[in-house]
């Protein structure tokens, strides 16, 4: 997938060299030539847990990175001692292009939107359809994040033993998003089918049930919480961060997010989320104004679903989606 501007963030400035030419000013770092391929499963208070084939490594980051953040998902090189055994830590020396990027917001204790995980190409959504109750304006900010970071949304739906999910099916039916449907003593197989071979950032509110969802997928996942605060020696995992657990069987991986509680969308562009659409996104580069952000009277989409090219139905869900970056994230 190609980069798209809204990828870049603070780590990716590049200051200018001086008068005095190219030539930094700091001895040039030896090139790793020896370095390992490893991928960020956990991050604590500046120890990364690292896979390196089948070993899990602690590591932390070199100098040399700079502010380059290192995010869960992150495919990373590494050097030094990369054994894995106990009481040795490995450094970080690169942190490899990311195909895709999940922003977390800003709130009280950080003021900067941040990445928190990279790499994973799809979204799920966990929705219970009552108990709590499902709030659509929340998985519509879900959905626009999603979209925005490069991902797949998936709908999970979880409790239909409490509440039938025809109508919350309906209301995205228009947007073509995937959905699996969940229920107490019920069996995991369609969820498991969505999930395979990829990797999935699972989101949702306190009580919905993700964490039943989670140890279900992952039988190991209480045990792998529990190794990577001994790795890191550092105590109880801290709660926000996030933590990639491998699924068995058909392979994938799912990304926990305990503690996230909402996503950034101040830095959202329009075309990020229309670019999902492509019945749409074709009308809008033939029939909008520049910067058009859909929702003024000027927008050329209006005619084009007259036109017949694409559904009222699934424009109006996407002006849906989009006027939902607006406001206070709940
Ligand atoms: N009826 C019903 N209850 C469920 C289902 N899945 C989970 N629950 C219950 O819902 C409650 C919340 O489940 P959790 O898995 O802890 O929810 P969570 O989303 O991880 O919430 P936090 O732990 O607060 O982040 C628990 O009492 C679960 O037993 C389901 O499919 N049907």
């Amino acid at each position: 997938m190609a980069r798209r501007t809204s990828d870049y963030d603070e780590d990716d400035v590049r200051v200018r060299p001086g008068r005095r030419g190219s030539r930094p000013r700091t001895r040039r770092r030896p090139a790793h030539e020896d370095a390992v391929a490893g991928f960020v499963t956990a991050v604590d208070r500046g120890r990364y847990r690292c896979l390196v084939g089948d070993r899990a490594v602690t590591a932390m980051r070199a100098r040399e990175l700079g502010r380059k953040g290192v995010v869960v998902g992150d495919r990373v090189a590494l050097v030094g001692d990369v054994s894995g055994r106990p009481d040795t830590l490995a450094r970080i020396v690169r942190v490899e292009p990311r195909s895709s990027a999940l922003r977390r917001t800003a709130d009280d204790t950080d003021p900067f939107e941040r990445i928190i995980v990279a790499n994973a190409d799809q979204l799920a959504i966990v929705t219970a359809l009552a108990d709590p109750e499902p709030r659509p304006r929340m998985i519509d900010r879900q959905l626009v994040a999603g979209y925005d970071a490069g991902m797949d949304p998936l709908l999970v739906l979880t409790k239909a033993d409490l509440a039938d999910p025809a109508e919350l099916v309906a209301a995205y039916a228009p947007l073509g998003v995937p959905y699996a449907v969940t229920e107490r003593g019920g069996g995991l197989a369609d969820l498991r089918a969505h999930l395979a071979g990829r990797t999935s950032v699972f989101v949702g509110h306190s009580g919905v049930g993700k964490s039943t969802l989670v140890n279900a997928l992952v039988p190991d996942a209480e045990r792998a919480v529990s190794h990577v605060n001994a790795v890191t020696g550092r105590g109880r995992h801290t709660s926000s961060s996030a933590l990639a657990l491998e699924l068995p069987d058909a392979g994938g991986w799912i990304i926990d997010t305990p503690g996230v509680r909402s996503f950034g969308l101040a830095h959202v562009k329009p075309e990020n989320v229309i670019n999902a659409f492509e019945d749409l996104a074709e009308g809008a580069a033939e029939r909008c104004p520049p910067l058009c952000d859909h929702l003024q009277p000027d927008c050329g989409l209006d005619a084009w679903v007259e036109e017949g090219r694409a559904s009222r139905a699934r424009l109006d869900s996407l002006r849906r989606l989009l006027a939902s970056r607006e406001g206070e994230p709940e």
